[in-house]
């Protein structure tokens, strides 16, 4: 721990805080994952073991956020990653931001590179989203959060996995009907959603629970049956949920922005049957990123600086948030809004600008 230098906290996931420090040799910052042990016998939790293995397994690659270091620290442990300044949930929260199709298509190839390394070494991510895919300071996204990894078995009698992974809006069907047995098409039908996300700007399928997710997802596939979805009927949570018979709704009539090409390359992904879905390998070779507009550089990409500070979203769209408390542009007596800016002009009420001040040592900008 003496190499580095704890500069700030960024945030906290299930299993420890993560700080931002400085490697004191080189100068280069860092994100430190301190894991804590509650207790020795415990053991070291499965998902930091998934991740730490997964990531040392894989090659260095320029779209998989790096893994430097692991150490043993108190009574637990330090994970020391390349440090990443924002993440594309932030991009896609930000309102001021309008992606072009040629940025989209960047963003997008830089997902579809990493997701085919990890396809390419029989890794299965199993929780792409956009919180989970964090962008450099040179525009660069890499693939984080390995917790819920794991290696792809080949075999004929393959053990069989949990349905409880990935994140609800973008759990593909077969989860969401309880597969144990599964493959690499739960992060191609990930790759969909956040396809259809960036081009929306709002999440394709939003469901509130686990039924009306897949409600979300038989409200514009059509109510699947044997006959587009072979062995449905035999996953283990089918008998449980019935559904009205729906016919797909054409996906245009969803993504109304979506050029032909890329509803096509988002039709590929959006498939019940998970073998059918376009491998992330066949899906940069789509001729969606060789039409025009060809994809934006990455340093084209709007810049992770200039995006606001998360803890103001997190305050807004927090449950203790009383928008009743705002004042109202209108009743603001104009000499106010002429010397502030727009988002000042949003009054924050005392307890919330005092949050503010103690969680803005969190932020990552
Ligand atoms: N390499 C990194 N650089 C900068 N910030 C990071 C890095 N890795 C994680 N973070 C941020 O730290 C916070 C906690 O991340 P962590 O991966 O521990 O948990 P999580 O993904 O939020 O939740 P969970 O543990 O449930 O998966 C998140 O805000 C995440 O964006």
């Amino acid at each position: 721990m003496e190499s580095y230098e704890i500069l700030c906290r960024i945030g906290e996931g299930a299993h420890g805080v993560v700080f931002k420090a400085k490697h004191i040799q080189s100068g280069y910052h860092v994100a430190l994952k301190k894991i804590a042990l509650r207790k020795i016998e415990d053991g070291i939790p499965n998902n930091i073991l998934r991740e730490v293995k997964t990531l040392m397994s894989l090659e260095e690659h320029p779209n998989i956020v790096r893994l430097f270091e692991v150490f043993p620290h108190g009574m637990g442990f330090v994970l020391v990653f390349e440090f990443m300044l924002s993440d594309l949930s932030e991009v896609l929260r930000n309102h001021s931001i309008l992606l072009s199709e040629a940025q989209i298509k960047c963003y997008m190839l830089m997902l579809l590179q990493g997701v085919s390394h990890c396809h390419k070494h029989n890794i299965i991510h199993r929780d792409l989203k956009p919180a989970n895919l964090l962008l450099s300071s040179s525009g660069h996204l890499k693939i984080a959060d390995f917790g819920l990894a794991r290696v792809h078995c080949l075999a004929e009698d393959r053990p069989q996995y949990s349905h409880q992974v990935a994140t609800r809006w973008y759990r593909p069907p077969e989860l969401l009907y309880g597969a144990r047995v599964y493959d690499e098409g739960v992060d191609l039908w990930g790759v969909g959603c956040i396809l259809g996300e960036l081009i929306n700007s709002s999440p394709l399928f939003p469901g509130e629970n686990d039924i009306d997710q897949l409600c979300c997802v038989t409200r514009i596939l059509g109510t699947p049956n044997e006959q587009v979805w072979p062995g449905l009927s035999d996953l283990p949570d089918y008998k449980k949920i019935t559904f009205p018979e729906l016919l797909p709704i054409p996906l245009h009539k969803i993504v109304p922005d979506a050029a032909p090409l890329a509803l096509d390359l988002l039709e590929s992904f959006l498939v019940y049957v998970s073998k059918r879905r376009l491998p992330a390998v066949r899906a940069l070779i789509h001729p969606y990123f060789f039409s025009e507009p060809i994809p934006a550089h990455h340093t084209q990409l709007p810049s992770p600086r200039t995006l606001p500070k998360r803890d103001l979203f997190q305050i807004f769209s927090s449950a203790e948030f009383d928008p009743s408390l705002l004042i109202h542009p209108s009743k603001i007596p104009s000499h106010v809004i002429a010397v502030t800016t727009p988002t000042q002009t949003r009054k924050i009420p005392k307890q919330i600008t005092s949050k503010k001040s103690t969680t803005d040592k969190n932020s990552k900008f």
